[in-house]
């Protein structure tokens, strides 16, 4: 028999530096306030300012709680009466540095989780040389099930996973700004990860072409047997999927392999 259903929408947003980024934050509250009727909405990494715009970061740069993408957010997520992950923002703290910080809402408007990005890319440039990095995993209970919260270039490191597994996660929220080149990894990692966690995974990406990057787009609803529920196009839209959250724990039960996992695996030294 299945559980209270979640209904999921993932809006994956154009990414045009032509707007500018008040105006992007303006036109994205309007999406969030008109999904009344969702239970979980999700954007994608950095929209406001563009995840390969690293030039722009120090510019745009807020603080996590109270900046001004926070508060538009948290209007958004009371006004719809939705449990809102806003994306990720550059977030600068009381110290001055930056991270690439997702912020998860709940429908009363109150910042229920933050978490900074812990694998940052860009091989010592962009992100990686700008942003600090987080030292968290990071989950949070909804009613209806427990998120375990990632970012972009962290899908490719599935320890990461294997924690907010162990911390409890059944859904997993990435939100990202993935490019098209790589288009078929993104694909890829998102199923591997929910085979391997046994868990939903809402992978929310960015669309359009920002600091001369082509994004992939084609967010993706995966289910915990790895099987895509919905997928976007490549080109700016909502996504969503009425989640079973009694599938995660029927799947782990019917097929059990994370049972048979062997924690502390033998010295592999002679
Ligand atoms: O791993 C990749 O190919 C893309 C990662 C990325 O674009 C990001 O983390 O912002």
């Amino acid at each position: 028999m299945g559980g209270v259903e979640v209904r999921a929408t993932l809006l994956q947003i154009d990414v045009d530096q032509k707007e500018s980024v008040a105006a992007r934050r303006d036109r994205v509250a309007a999406m969030v306030r008109a999904q009344t009727g969702a239970d979980l909405v999700v954007l994608p990494e950095l929209w406001t300012v563009g995840a390969f715009a690293a030039e722009d970061f120090a510019a745009e740069a807020e603080p996590a709680d109270d900046g001004p993408t926070a508060e538009a957010m948290a209007a958004a997520a009371r006004d719809a009466r939705v449990w809102l992950h806003a994306g990720s923002v550059v977030e600068r703290d009381p110290d001055g540095e930056l991270f690439n910080t997702s912020l998860l809402f709940s429908p009363e408007g109150v910042l229920a989780a933050a978490y900074r990005k812990i694998h940052r890319f860009g091989f010592d440039q962009g992100e990686a040389a700008l942003m600090a990095a987080g030292r968290h995993i990071v989950t949070a209970r909804l009613p209806q099930t427990v998120v375990g919260l990632a970012t972009c270039y962290d899908l490719r490191f599935p320890e990461q996973f294997r924690l907010l597994l162990d911390a409890g996660a059944q859904t997993l929220v990435v939100p990202a700004g993935w490019p098209m080149r790589r288009l078929a990894h993104w694909r890829l990692l998102v199923r591997a990860r929910a085979v391997e966690s046994q868990s939903y995974v809402l992978a929310c990406g960015t669309a359009g072409t920002h600091s001369g990057v082509e994004q992939a787009g084609h967010s993706l609803i995966v289910d915990p047997w790895g099987e895509i529920v919905a997928e976007a196009g490549p080109g700016e839209q909502p996504l969503t999927a009425d989640l079973d959250p009694s599938r995660v724990e029927d799947t782990r039960t019917a097929f059990p392999v994370l049972r048979d996992r062997v924690l502390g695996l033998p010295d592999p030294r002679p």
